[in-house]
């Protein structure tokens, strides 16, 4: 059975409507900055078989094809478009779900049930309960620059690809000594992300090692890096992948609370 991630944004927006009528509702603001009950773990859904990510060659980094199905894309594609009141960021629009992570007074907020339902779906392969999600959303031409995704998370990301395959490229994070040193801080690797597959990345892949996505209207696998998941995306080196339609990626990671 497909996640109905439609009816559940449905219900969520239904139940916060519900609230903000009742005589005693507080702000949705004062309603976020209430502490998160949070399980322990979280439910994995038990209703579909998911494929666990296999881990690539070289690094620290897991890909599963068709996490979800076309009918769940679809569902996440259209409960976050367009209405979503979406935040420009550095070339591309971002929502954050789960509380300003990483800032001084951060309290864990609530994951909406759509967002929470993908963050199980991955929990499991991941080892631990995913609270926090970024979903960016990228026109054809954006991307995001070569980052590292920093302390104020477990180090372990997961990410949910939909609506577009795209590259990603992850590089060697230079040490303090090494900066301003003629070093070749090209891509190492890079990981195909076609729509609907899980990327997990961790430890030496979270901690030493950027991550970036061109901000390109064509995809050329495997000529500025490696690309080490072409049997598992069913890619060869050098197919072109124009970016013609958004994508959506849900950027699930565990922000530490305390
Ligand atoms: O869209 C992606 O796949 C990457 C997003 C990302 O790196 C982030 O939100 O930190
Ligand atoms: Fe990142």
């Amino acid at each position: 059975m497909a996640l109905d991630f439609f009816e559940l944004r449905r219900e969520m927006l239904m139940e916060e409507r519900a609230k903000r009528s009742r005589p005693d509702s507080v702000s949705v603001s004062q309603a976020r900055a209430e502490p998160l009950q949070l399980p322990e773990t979280c439910p994995l859904r038990k209703e579909k078989a998911r494929v666990s990510p296999q881990r690539l060659d070289g690094l620290d980094v897991w890909y599963a094809p068709e996490f979800i199905d076309e009918d769940e894309e679809n569902s996440l594609l259209s409960t976050l478009d367009p209405d979503e009141s979406w935040v420009r960021v550095r070339g591309r629009s971002l929502l954050r779900f789960g509380g300003p992570a990483g800032s001084a007074d951060f309290v864990l907020e609530p994951l909406p049930l759509f967002v929470a339902s993908v963050a199980d779906a991955a929990s499991g392969f991941v080892g631990v309960c995913l609270n926090h999600c970024l979903v960016n959303s990228y026109a054809p031409g954006e991307g995001i620059m070569a980052h590292t995704d920093g302390p104020a998370y477990d180090h372990v990301t997961a990410t949910l690809s939909c609506g577009q395959d795209r590259l990603v490229y992850f590089a060697k994070r230079l040490r303090p000594a090494q900066v301003g040193t003629p070093l070749d801080t090209g891509p190492v690797a890079s990981v195909l992300l076609r729509r609907r597959s899980l990327l997990v990345f961790k430890n030496d892949a979270y901690i030493h090692h950027t991550h970036e996505i061109e901000p390109t209207k064509l995809e050329v696998v495997g000529t500025k890096a490696p690309c080490i998941n072409l049997r598992l995306a069913e890619a060869h080196e050098g197919d072109q992948i124009p970016v013609v339609a958004r994508r959506l990626s849900f950027t699930l990671r565990r922000a530490k609370a305390d």
